[in-house]
């Protein structure tokens, strides 16, 4: 699914009006539609609800839904805010439609918002997508009473005052929202965590926008869905056997953290890979072979840490490294002869990308290698130096990417894929369940089997990434997020495979 700018997205409108044939007013009156369509399933006519519309067609949305919500038999109260004699022709449509005994109250003060309570919801249909500067003075002073009253907030497309595709300056005021309800697509803004508290939970209600202009447009920007993943998934053949899916090799483990190389080998065995050898320091043999008896296990000469890479290392389709490993000199020039050696396909996490981020001799070895990181955001500002906010670290992401032509899944709750096109791939599944020791080291095990298995580089990040976000997800149903290990998640990536093979009901 294709993420478009703001002026994108308004040129989507126009472009379906026009191949529609219909008025942008019947555009505006499906979005009421469809926005109040998703509120009626949350709340009950019994509670009051305060709309506030400014003056654009993010407020004739409000006006609309104002309308729809009283004829559903909601108690609404309309509010228009600041001046309103330049107001958009939609909006004076639907403030025309508006029956008798929904008069609104026009607010030119912030005294003239009521006290809310608690209890009472807020839809804020203030701005949308055409905002064109920082929401300062009455509009500002009305964000921040609505923001500090304890209502419930429901922002209308987009909480008002946030930029959709670019970073909001400090002065603009931003509605905090409980619930963001966006229409056709998702806005890049909706991705970052900085916004956590300005968009809440979001959902995204479709509009009938013309998918040929959305096929179209051009854009970096993606979120990976599931259709999308199932297109690429390699179903399993009836005459294949264990050498057809591939013979990976998980460099992972140190003296106490044997766990994350067991980790990531049992997430490797269970995302399909045919043949799984780890390589662990010598102390680390009788807990692999004891914890994960499907993989074959080879020692390194040193007791507690990686420090040589295994005879013939050509005979693997793929290496996953990282894990558990630290940063001890030996590591290092293990790391420097891997990247020296090996043409095959490399899954690159943890200290071996601190590793690989702090030494520049290491980095001049990255060009034109087949490399995925799967950074956190902290061992990615090892990589790339310090970044201003959620913005600045997506630039450093496509330009890394683009630079040395591998691909970064830079982790978090909406895990972002870089490719060397430039591209972004933003991931929908997980929860913060996941925020606990060791899934990322499950993470690395999976992606390293999906390149054993063949998928390109691209589809196993995002195929991996999904998966072990939807692991999560099925995970969350039976052990909650708060008990969630990522043993859990690992047990649960049987159902996540076969919840995409075989879609259950
Ligand atoms: N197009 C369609 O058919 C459909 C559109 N849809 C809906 O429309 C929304 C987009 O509507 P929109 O383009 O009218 O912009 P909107 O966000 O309401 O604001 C523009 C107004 O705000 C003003 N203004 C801007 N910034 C300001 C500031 N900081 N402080 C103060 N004023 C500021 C600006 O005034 P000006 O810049 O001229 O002073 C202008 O008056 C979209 O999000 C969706 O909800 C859906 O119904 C589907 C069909
Ligand atoms: N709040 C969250 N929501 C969704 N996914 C999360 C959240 N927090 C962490 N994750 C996911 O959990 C994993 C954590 O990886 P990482 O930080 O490397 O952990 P570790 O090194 O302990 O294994 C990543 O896949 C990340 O995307
Ligand atoms: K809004």
């Amino acid at each position: 699914m294709k993420i478009l700018t703001a002026a994108q997205t308004r040129e989507a409108d126009a472009y379906t009006i026009r191949e529609e044939g219909i008025s942008s007013t019947d555009l505006m009156e499906r979005a009421a539609k469809a926005f109040t369509g998703w509120f009626e399933n949350k709340f009950q006519p019994s509670e009051e609800v305060h709309v506030f519309c400014g003056p654009g067609n993010n407020g004739g949305d409000g006006l609309a839904a104002a309308r729809l919500l009283h004829e559903r038999k909601y108690k609404v109260q309309p509010y228009i805010v600041g001046d309103v004699s330049k107001a958009s022709d939609d909006f004076n449509v639907n403030l025309k439609r508006l029956p008798q005994e929904l008069q609104p109250i026009h607010v030119e003060q912030p005294s003239a918002v009521p006290e809310l309570t608690d209890t009472a919801c807020v839809v804020d249909a203030l701005f949308g997508t055409g905002l064109n500067r920082p929401v300062t003075g009455l509009y500002g002073e009305v964000i921040r009473k609505l923001n500090s009253s304890g209502a419930t907030i429901t922002s209308i497309d987009i909480p008002s005052g946030l930029y959709s595709d670019s970073q909001t300056p400090e002065e603009g005021a931003i509605t905090r929202a409980n619930y963001t309800i966006s229409f056709e697509l998702p806005k890049l803004a909706f991705l970052l965590p900085q916004h956590e508290n300005f968009v809440g939970e979001w959902h995204v209600v479709p509009i009938g926008l013309s998918q040929k202009f959305i096929a179209e447009a051009k854009s970096d920007l993606y979120c990976t869905k599931q259709e999308d993943v199932q297109q690429f998934l390699k179903p399993r053949k009836k005459f294949s056997h264990k050498g057809l899916y591939g013979h990976a090799l998980l460099l992972c483990g140190g003296y106490g953290k044997m766990g994350a190389a067991v980790l990531a080998a049992r997430a490797c065995l269970r995302s399909g890979i045919g043949l799984l050898t780890v390589q662990v320091p010598q102390a680390g043999y009788p807990i692999l072979q004891t914890a994960v008896p499907e993989a074959m296990t080879l020692t390194d000469k040193n007791r507690k840490h990686l420090s040589e890479l295994p005879l013939e290392i050509d005979k693997f389709d793929v290496i996953g490294i990282g894990p558990g490993i630290g940063t001890e000199r030996v590591t290092k020039t293990a790391i420097g002869q891997l990247l020296a050696t090996t043409s095959h396909p490399i899954v690159l996490d943890a200290d071996a990308i601190n590793i690989v981020g702090a030494s520049e001799k290491l980095k001049a070895q990255l060009f034109k290698k087949k490399l995925i990181f799967t950074p956190h955001p902290k061992e990615f500002e090892r990589l790339v130096g310090k970044v201003k906010n959620d913005y600045d670290r997506m630039q450093h992401l496509r330009e890394f990417c683009q630079e040395y032509g591998c691909y970064v899944a830079l982790k978090g709750s909406h895990t972002a894929i870089g490719t060397p096109e430039g591209k972004v791939h933003f991931n929908t599944t997980g929860n913060a369940g996941l925020a606990t020791g060791g899934t990322g080291d499950a993470l690395t095990g999976v992606i390293t089997a999906l390149v054993g298995q063949k998928y390109t580089l691209e589809e196993a990040c995002r195929l991996g990434v999904f998966v072990h976000g939807l692991a999560a997800d099925l995970a969350l149903q039976t052990v909650g997020d708060i008990a969630m290990t990522a043993s859990d998640v690992i047990d649960h990536l049987p159902r996540a495979f076969l919840h995409l093979t075989q879609p259950l009901p």
